[in-house]
């Protein structure tokens, strides 16, 4: 784990134009998967595993760095840099960075451009899922990548350490993946009543509070069945979670330095995302905790500062789901969810143009 300070990057601008339609639809709701494409040219808004800031115009959304318009590949942008950071033991095989492009980016840029151990593989074992804030969509997205990999063949499992809310009687997120994906194991370690954070939800109801090498024991004992353990945390990263054997509380940041895995983060299309994405992906990669970002729920009629929000995002993003996800039919759920995923999720998304075009 690394405790050295994010690196600072280049300025950017934003250059951004909206799709040419009368007005977007969204991502496809009810459709299969969407077509793999070949790349032909550099493009903004391709899916790739390097994680580098789009150079080049776009007709759809251009974010260009301010003093590497033309160069092919750039760190990205400072506020949501490129985690560079690599666990002790991470549950992610190492990608091999990609070369070519690679080798030409100036020697002080390359500490941010480096792409994660994620990138350009599957992540496998044990996957931590995190949201920007609660209700994003975490559950949703958990249940699209249990979808995704159950299809492509994998055992999977999710977790969800601690339900809080139990006396609200809206279902379990156990409950809902059960019902949208049906993963071969779901477990919840705990449930409280409150809707509350884990850790004060089980002080006002006087249980004991979640343990965290009792979850890290559950979780893998559940690695050692099966090929994908998604493990979805409560609210955001830095949620107090339980306490650890010294008394002290443990957040799900935690949870991922302790299990050395990597985490996906679920974020938010719209206005406020980019501050919650970048305060999120920047408290990971200080930790030394691999991260991508997947949109819990890109709307119908995207607006300017979707568009806007998506180009931002593209070098971290690994999937986005459409609004209107979690109520779908699960059988329609499970065929379309690989068409909302890149390949290091089991999906076959691996061109953004592609994804945004056919979303309109
Ligand atoms: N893509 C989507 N389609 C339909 N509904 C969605 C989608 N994303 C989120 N929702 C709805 O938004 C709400 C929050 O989603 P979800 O339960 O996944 O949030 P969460 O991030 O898991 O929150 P928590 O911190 O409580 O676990 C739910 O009511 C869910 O039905
Ligand atoms: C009850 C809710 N849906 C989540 N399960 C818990 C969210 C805790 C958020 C705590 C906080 O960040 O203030
Ligand atoms: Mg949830």
């Amino acid at each position: 784990m690394t405790t050295d300070p994010p690196q600072a990057s280049r300025p950017t601008h934003l250059s951004l134009v909206p799709p040419h339609r009368g007005g977007g639809h969204g991502l496809p709701v009810a459709t299969g998967p969407a077509r793999r494409t070949v790349a032909t040219a550099p493009d903004p808004l391709q899916a790739h595993g390097g994680g580098h800031a789009p150079a080049v115009p776009s007709p759809v959304v251009s974010v260009t760095p301010a003093e590497t318009a033309g160069e092919p590949e750039a760190s990205p942008p400072t506020s949501l840099a490129e985690p560079s950071a690599e666990p002790a033991e991470p549950a992610i095989e190492p990608a091999e960075p990609e070369a070519g492009p690679e080798a030409e980016t100036p020697a002080e840029t390359r500490e941010t451009a480096r792409p994660s151990r994620a990138d350009s593989d599957e992540w496998r074992g044990i996957v931590l899922v995190t949201g920007t804030d609660t209700e994003v969509g975490k559950t949703i997205a958990t249940a699209a990548i249990a979808a995704a990999a159950q299809a492509a063949g994998l055992r999977v499992a999710v977790i969800k350490p601690g339900q809080t809310g139990i006396d609200t009687g809206m279902p379990t997120d156990a409950e809902v993946v059960t019902r949208l994906a049906g993963p071969e194991t779901v477990r919840t370690l705990a449930e409280f009543p409150e809707p509350l954070a884990p850790l004060a939800a089980a002080k006002v109801a006087g249980l004991p509070p979640l343990d965290l090498f009792d979850v890290v024991d559950a979780i893998r004992a559940e690695a050692e069945k099966h090929d994908l353990v998604l493990v979805e945390g409560a609210g955001g990263l830095l949620v107090p979670m339980g306490v650890r054997p010294s008394g002290e509380a443990w957040t799900f940041a935690d949870l991922g330095t302790t299990l050395g895995c990597g985490m996906i983060v679920v974020a938010r299309a719209g206005l406020g995302t980019l501050n919650h994405t970048a305060l999120t992906l920047e408290a990971l990669n200080r930790r030394g905790v691999p991260a991508r970002v997947v949109l819990g729920a890109w709307p119908a009629e995207p607006e300017l500062v979707h568009w806007a929000n998506l180009g931002e995002l593209v070098p971290h993003l690994v999937g986005a789901l459409p609004a209107g996800a979690g109520s779908m039919d699960p059988g329609v759920f499970r065929r379309s969810a690989p068409g909302w995923l890149t390949p290091a999720l089991y999906g076959v998304l691996d061109n953004w143009r592609v994804w945004a075009e056919e979303a309109g």
